[in-house]
């Protein structure tokens, strides 16, 4: 059985009050009710065939229609014209054999069951009998005053579980209780007094409808052509409903050979081949939203609107494809008029700006007059218009959705982004905004979300390289990216990487004596004294490896930031003179050798070397270990560690241990530590590899540099 039963309203002719039963089924039908049940307890036969048919007219095959217990109005119903699906009995009323037989194959029966021996009962019936159970009452309620005990989420579950059919929860049910009982295995729930009490029904329903839908993964289905290249049709299609949190189908209308440069031949299969797709999906799948994209010919045009006729889809987005990015016709002119039959079945069409100039048949010469053009196409069909700008020739490539009924006309602004990987956008954006519709989300709230995630796709496309014309999208960029997936990490992750692989380095620093001397004092003044004279050759070449990079660097930020951290380098090698001069009364002259020991020259060798080859990436991540190792060991020891006691007046390097605790320091390693892993995050893995070694081969020599003053302890 593939019917809709998520949203299942229940009648009750004294809560919809003045306003009716009939107005208020059209108006739930209006905010997404898939299914009305027509319960009227003391009208007379002829009397609910009347109502029957009035509910026909105003449901207008929007959904599904049955009646409770009197199958003789729903078969008299029938037989003057009104669309009646089906009926739904209780356990005392009709028999449901008897249903079966009179309404035919086709009708939709269901039965209200709540105890262990229902389920016997239904398991002694044969297959097809009924199609569905109404199970409860979930919570006490007013409307059924005869309720038996009410079952509560728990007890909905174990029936459920228990069940051979699909199970809709009835009875005092709340908005609150959509999640759980949809997690407990509901496939609808049945609403009464929420509806047709509501003061406003379409905005109830909607909301039932919204919140329903936020529980569970939308069935989405396109029908368009494929691209064997993957980056437009079907294959862009499923790719972007799976990225948007949807289940894809697909029911190829027709298939394209072509690649990014652009179509070589078309290949349509007989439309009765794609009537046999669709209706093996209706038969089987409730579907959540349908995407319709290339259809080609006037034949398969028409069989798509048929079928939507039948099927009455929920949410409908037509992508109104004409011509491909590359220029090749994908529909025929002769389709054109066939086509205009279909968009008025579509909830949201999205034309580019020659698509919109077809669809008026006028010229269009610029974004306001697409508005106006758009404004009143939208009128015309009673559709919402997505017009795209992609193709206008601006900085921006803004996009505004258009529902002249609604009255929503929302412009969605955005920088073009600089790339020619635009091969399946439209596909791409008119998927998502489906899968979004169906999640639940208006329609300005879905195009906002999917414009943002193509955004997204667009500017990550250059992570992918296919083919020679205008490339796909990268798809899967944000989903990649944030779950790790991806060769292309996060910064963060970059960081958290190149952190842990000098984990080893990190502890021989921290095991060094020179480290754990400073720390508590014991330090001798002759090793603090060479400390401090090669620190000082150090900062003044560190400065000019720094400017190179201020001179590498791409954007004037970046720029700025190791500017000013050279001139912080000259700053911090004057200080170190001027304290040198202090600590080194009393030292002996060898002391004073101002000569870069091995272990200096070794480390500003590959500084250099690194800034020569002139590849900011590599001599960015060579500068990193500098800051970043001597602020987390700065910080560590101005915490205690290791001893160290940075308050203690008599500590005699305690002005060293607050240098390198400095808040500023730490910010600018923080900077520092981003532009470095952000340049990595965006790098090809050839050059994140080289910028890892660079940091890694610092990080050695950092070490190296502190266990060069050896290791003697002041003897006082
Ligand atoms: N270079 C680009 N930068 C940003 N957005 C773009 C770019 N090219 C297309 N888009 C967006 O992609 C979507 C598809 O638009 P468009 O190219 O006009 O349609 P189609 O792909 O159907 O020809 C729209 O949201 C549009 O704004
Ligand atoms: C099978 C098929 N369908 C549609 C398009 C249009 O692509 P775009 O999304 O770039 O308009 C295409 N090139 N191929
Ligand atoms: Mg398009």
């Amino acid at each position: 059985m593939n019917a809709d039963l998520s949203l299942y309203l229940v009648t009750d002719a004294a809560l919809c009050g003045e306003r009716g039963v009939i107005e208020t089924v059209r108006q739930a039908v209006d905010g997404g009710v898939r299914i009305v049940q027509l319960r009227e307890k003391h009208a007379s036969d002829r009397e609910v065939v009347e109502q029957l048919l009035a509910l026909s007219a105003a449901i207008d095959g929007r959904a599904l229609l049955v009646v409770n217990d009197r199958l003789d109005a729903a078969v008299a119903a029938r037989a003057q014209g009104g669309r009646v699906d089906g009926v739904h009995l209780g356990q005392g009323d009709a028999s449901v054999l008897r249903a079966r037989q009179e309404l035919g194959p086709d009708a939709l029966i269901g039965l209200t069951a709540n105890a262990p021996e229902h389920l016997d009962a239904v398991r002694a019936l044969p297959v097809g009998t009924i199609d569905y159970l109404g199970v409860g009452v979930i919570r006490p309620t007013l409307t059924k005053p005869d309720h038996p005990p009410a079952l509560g989420i728990q007890g909905f579950r174990e029936f459920a579980e228990a069940s051979p059919l699909p199970c809709v929860a009835i009875g005092g049910v709340g908005i609150d209780d959509i999640e759980p009982l949809r997690a407990a295995g509901a496939v609808g729930i049945a609403v009464v007094s929420a509806l047709c009490a509501a003061e406003a029904p379409a905005a109830a329903a909607r909301e039932f409808r919204r919140r329903w839908q936020a529980a569970s993964v939308p069935r989405v289905l396109t029908i368009a052509g494929s691209d064997p290249s993957g980056g437009a049709g079907i294959q862009a299609d499923l790719k972007s409903i799976a990225a948007n949190g949807g289940y894809g189908m697909a029911a190829i209308a027709a298939l394209t050979a072509q690649n990014t440069r652009g179509v070589r031949a078309i290949h349509v299969p007989p439309s009765d081949f794609l009537q046999q797709q669709l209706d093996a999906l209706s038969d089987d799948i409730a579907i959540d939203a349908v995407k319709i994209g290339m259809l080609a010919d006037a034949d398969v045009v028409r069989t798509v609107t048929a079928w939507l006729d039948v099927v009455r889809p929920p949410i409908v987005v037509v992508d109104p494809v004409m011509v491909a990015t590359s220029g090749d016709r994908l529909l025929d002119t002769a389709a054109e008029s066939a086509l205009r039959e279909l968009l008025v079945r579509a909830h949201v069409i999205t034309p580019n700006l020659a698509e919109l100039a077809v669809l008026v048949g006028r010229e269009i010469v610029d974004w306001a007059d697409a508005l106006a053009a758009a404004d009143a196409f939208s009128a015309q069909i009673g559709a919402a218009v997505l017009v795209k700008g992609g193709h206008l020739d601006a900085e921006e490539a803004p996009d505004a959705l258009i529902d002249a009924a609604a009255g929503v006309r929302q412009h969605f602004a955005g920088a073009r982004i600089d790339t020619m990987n635009t091969h399946g956008t439209g596909c791409s954006l008119s998927s998502a905004i489906a899968t979004l519709l169906a999640r639940g989300l208006d329609s300005v709230a879905a195009v906002a979300h999917a414009r943002s995630w193509l955004r997204e796709s667009l500017r990550e496309s250059s992570a992918l390289a296919v083919g020679g014309g205008h490339g796909p999208v990268h798809h899967f960029a944000g989903l990649w990216n944030r779950g790790g997936l991806t060769t292309r990490p996060a910064a963060a992750d970059v960081a958290a990487e190149w952190w842990d692989g000098i984990a080893g380095i990190r502890a021989e620093i921290d095991a060094l004596p020179f480290i754990r001397a400073l720390a508590d004092g014991t330090l001798q003044r002759e090793p603090f004294v060479f400390y401090l004279s090669q620190d000082a050759l150090y900062l003044r070449e560190y400065a000019r490896v720094l400017a190179e990079a201020a001179r590498l660097a791409p954007s004037s930020a970046e720029q700025a930031f190791w500017a000013q951290s050279a001139q912080g380098s000259i700053v911090g090698e004057l200080e170190l003179h001027a304290s040198w001069l202090t600590a080194a009364q009393g030292v002996s002259a060898a002391t004073f050798a101002a000569e870069p020991a091995p272990a200096t020259v070794a480390y500003l060798n590959h500084l250099r070397a690194t800034a020569f080859d002139g590849r900011y990436p590599e001599l960015i991540a060579a500068i990193l270990p500098c800051f970043w190792l001597y602020t987390d060991l700065g910080e560590r020891l101005h915490a205690g560690a290791f001893g160290s006691r940075p308050q203690d007046p008599h500590h005699p390097y305690a002005s060293w241990l607050a240098t390198y605790a400095d808040p500023a320091f730490a910010e600018a390693t923080a900077q520092a530590v981003a532009y470095v892993t952000d340049a990595a995050a965006r790098a090809d893995d050839a050059t994140r590899a080289r910028m890892q070694r660079a940091f890694d081969l610092s990080s050695a020599h950092e070490r190296d540099f502190f266990a060069a003053p050896g290791s003697a302890r002041d003897a006082t």
